[in-house]
C-alpha cells in the first residue's frame, strides 16, 4: 500500500503508516505533475496546498482515498470523489486550539500596535523611538472588552474559551444556534462549565469590540462593506479561518477611515499571493495561513490521519 504526503505529514503519522506495512512518501510533486505520478498511489494525504479537484480523481483510477490532514476541505472535490468510491477523510478537532491561540496572537499585535512597531523600531535610536512610543500610547484591554464570534464550531468554541480565561465577553453566531456549556480546564484537572447560547448575527456584528471568524469558505464575504458600517467603531477583526470570508478591498477602506482600527489576517483571497495593499497595510497584522501550524498540531493531526488510513483499509 502506498501514500503519497504531498504536503508532508508529521514523522509520528509516517511512523504510524510504515509500522501498519505502509509504504509513504513525503516528496512534494508538483500540481501539474500529480496526475501521473498519483498513478502508482492508493492514497494521497494533502494539506491545503495541493488540490484535488474532478480532473485530478478523474486520471487515477487506482486512487482510494484522499486524507486532509486538517479541517477545511474547500481544496478537494470532497462530493465527486465519493461518488467515484473515493474514501475522503479529515482531522477536524485536532487544531483548533492552534487555531484559537493565533486568534489571540492576533489579537494581542492589533491592540498594541506590535505589527507597525515590529516594522518600524529604529535601529539607531533616533528621536523615530519616541515619536513611536507617542503613536502608540492609546493601547487597549482585552479583559472586560467583547469578542464576538462568527462560526461557533470546533475552533470557535476554543476561541470562546481562551477569551474567557482572559475575562472577556463572549457573543456568537452560528448557523446552527446553539445554547449549553462549554467546558474550560484550570490548572490540568480543575474543570468548569461555562454557559453559552449563540445569538443573532446582528448583534455580534454591532455590539462587538473584536470580531474574529471561524467559518468554512464562502462563496461571498460574510463581512464586506455593509457589515462593517454597522459594527462598532474602532472594532479589530481577526480572520484565521478562510480567504473569501472578508470583502478585502472593504476591509481596507474600513481601516483606512478608521472604522476597523485593525486586523488580523491568516487567510487571504488570493493565497499563496495577497495583494500588496493587505501585505504593505500599517494596521494589518500577517500570517501565512499558519493556524493550524505548530508541533503539536501537526502531532495531533498525523497521528489522527495514520489511524484514519490504517482503519480504512483494514476493514
Ligand atoms: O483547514 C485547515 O485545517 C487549516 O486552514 C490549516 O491548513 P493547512 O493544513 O494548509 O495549514
Amino acid at each position: 500500500m502506498r501514500i503519497l504526503a504531498n504536503d508532508g505529514i508529521d514523522p509520528i503519522g509516517k511512523r504510524m503508516l510504515e509500522e501498519a506495512g505502509y509504504v509513504v512518501d513525503t516528496e512534494t510533486i508538483p500540481q501539474e505533475q500529480l496526475a501521473s505520478a498519483l498513478l502508482n498511489y492508493d492514497g494521497i494525504t494533502v494539506r491545503s496546498a495541493t488540490k484535488v479537484r474532478k480532473e485530478l480523481i478523474d486520471a487515477c483510477p487506482n486512487l482510494r482515498l484522499i486524507g486532509r490532514g486538517g479541517v477545511g476541505m474547500d481544496n478537494i472535490d470532497v462530493e465527486y470523489a465519493r461518488s467515484k468510491g473515493l474514501a475522503v477523510v479529515n482531522t477536524p478537532a485536532a487544531s483548533s486550539l492552534s487555531v484559537a491561540e493565533l486568534v489571540f496572537a492576533h489579537l494581542f499585535t492589533g491592540i498594541r500596535f506590535l505589527q507597525d512597531a515590529n516594522r518600524r523600531m529604529p535601529v539607531d535610536g533616533s528621536t523615530q523611538f519616541n515619536n513611536l512610543k507617542k503613536a502608540y500610547a492609546k493601547g487597549t484591554e482585552l479583559s472586560g472588552k467583547t469578542i464576538g464570534i462568527i462560526g461557533f464550531g470546533r475552533i470557535g468554541r476554543e476561541t470562546a474559551k481562551v477569551a474567557l480565561g482572559l475575562g472577556m465577553h463572549v457573543l456568537a453566531y452560528d448557523l446552527y444556534p446553539y445554547e449549553g456549556h462549554i467546558t474550560m480546564r484550570f490548572q490540568g484537572d480543575i474543570l468548569v462549565d461555562i454557559p453559552v447560547q449563540t445569538v443573532e448575527l446582528e448583534r455580534v456584528i454591532t455590539e462587538s469590540d473584536f470580531i474574529s471568524l471561524h467559518t468554512p469558505f464562502a462563496e461571498r464575504p460574510i463581512l464586506d462593506a455593509e457589515t462593517f458600517a454597522k459594527m462598532k467603531r474602532g472594532v479589530g477583526v481577526v480572520n484565521c479561518s478562510r480567504g473569501g470570508t472578508i470583502d478585502e478591498l472593504a476591509l481596507i477602506a474600513a481601516l483606512d477611515s478608521g472604522q476597523v482600527s485593525f486586523a488580523g489576517l491568516d487567510v487571504f483571497d488570493n493565497e499563496p499571493s495577497p495583494r500588496a495593499e493587505i501585505l504593505q497595510h500599517p494596521k494589518i497584522s500577517l500570517t501565512p495561513h499558519i493556524g493550524a501550524s505548530t508541533n503539536e498540531a501537526q502531532e495531533r493531526i498525523g497521528s489522527e490521519l495514520a489511524s484514519l488510513i490504517i482503519a480504512h483499509f483494514s476493514n
